[in-house]
């Protein structure tokens, strides 16, 4: 079975002589739910841009399910995979139905309405979000967590079989985090939807993610399952922090205990 993506040899700038990436290789295995982690401005954002081919790669090719997402256009990406941010841009006024209908535009020939089978899914995408029985809601009149949810059941209406996301968590209370991480779980268990997620919280990271990239500065420096990858280390190397690590039924734990008086960004100067 082909990868869910593959990227080979990607190379990215915001200024073209000195690249963020580069040489940056990852396969995404289809049905697994894979966590990159790293510090600020490591490249993580710019890597999953690229993926979701919201940027595109100078050098280096990217591959979905095996078709160069060169050749494809962005309707037939859209039927396949879609992106989640951590704030969402646009009109609030709209009804959560209406919004998650939009998710079927890359299902529909122009003249075509969503309805008949399409509402169907909408009704599927309300469903495995729990939004169903917010869909006659004004965004606006939603919780942070609840507005995340009904952006999450707009991408669910697309039927992605691969979801990216950014950072999903980060204006959410620890109770709407959990809520939208076990979500996320349901959807990559229950329905194999490939999971592609950038985040910060490292033990969130640990508790739900099948594996891990690590990044800096524009590359992988570590990947591995949470085991294989959170240790003390890691948090040295990577983050700059002295760190206990303790394993709670399987699953790494860390606890942070100070700032290495080195930065890693600092170690070759
Ligand atoms: N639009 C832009 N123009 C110029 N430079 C940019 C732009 N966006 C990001 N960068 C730079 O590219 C580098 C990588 O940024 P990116 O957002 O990919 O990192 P990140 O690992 O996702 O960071 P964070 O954890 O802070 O979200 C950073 O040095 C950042 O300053």
């Amino acid at each position: 079975m082909n990868p869910a993506l593959a990227a080979d040899q990607l190379k990215y700038g915001y200024d073209r002589s000195a690249p963020i990436v580069n040489g940056f290789n990852l396969t995404v295995a289809t049905g697994e739910w894979l966590g990159i982690v790293g510090p600020n401005g490591s490249g993580k954002s710019t890597v999953l841009r690229m993926l979701a081919r919201l940027a595109a790669p100078h050098s280096g090719k990217i591959e979905m399910e095996g078709l160069d997402m060169a050749d494809l256009d962005n309707k037939t990406i859209a039927r396949t995979m879609t992106m989640l941010t951590q704030t969402q841009e646009g009109a609030l006024d709209i009804s959560v139905r209406d919004l998650v209908r939009r998710g079927r535009n890359p299902h529909l020939k122009w003249y075509e309405e969503c309805r008949g089978k399409h509402e169907d899914v909408v009704d599927w995408a309300l469903s495995v979000t729990s939004m169903a029985g917010l869909q006659h809601r004004s965004l606006v009149e939603l919780s942070g967590g609840e507005r995340q949810r009904a952006w999450l059941s707009m991408c669910m209406a697309q039927t992605p079989r691969i979801l990216l996301l950014d950072e999903p968590t980060t204006y959410l209370d620890i109770a709407h985090q959990l809520e939208l991480m076990e979500l996320i779980r349901g959807l990559n268990r229950n329905q194999g939807i490939t999971v592609v997620m950038v985040l910060h919280d490292l033990n969130q990271a640990a508790r739900f993610c099948d594996r891990i990239v690590a990044m800096m500065n524009g590359a992988i420096v570590r990947q591995g399952t949470p085991g294989d990858v959170f240790k003390v280390d890691f948090f040295r190397e990577v983050f700059g922090i002295e760190a206990k690590v303790y394993d709670d039924d399987g699953v790494p734990v860390y606890l942070p205990n100070g700032i290495v008086s080195k930065q890693p960004h600092e170690a070759s100067a």
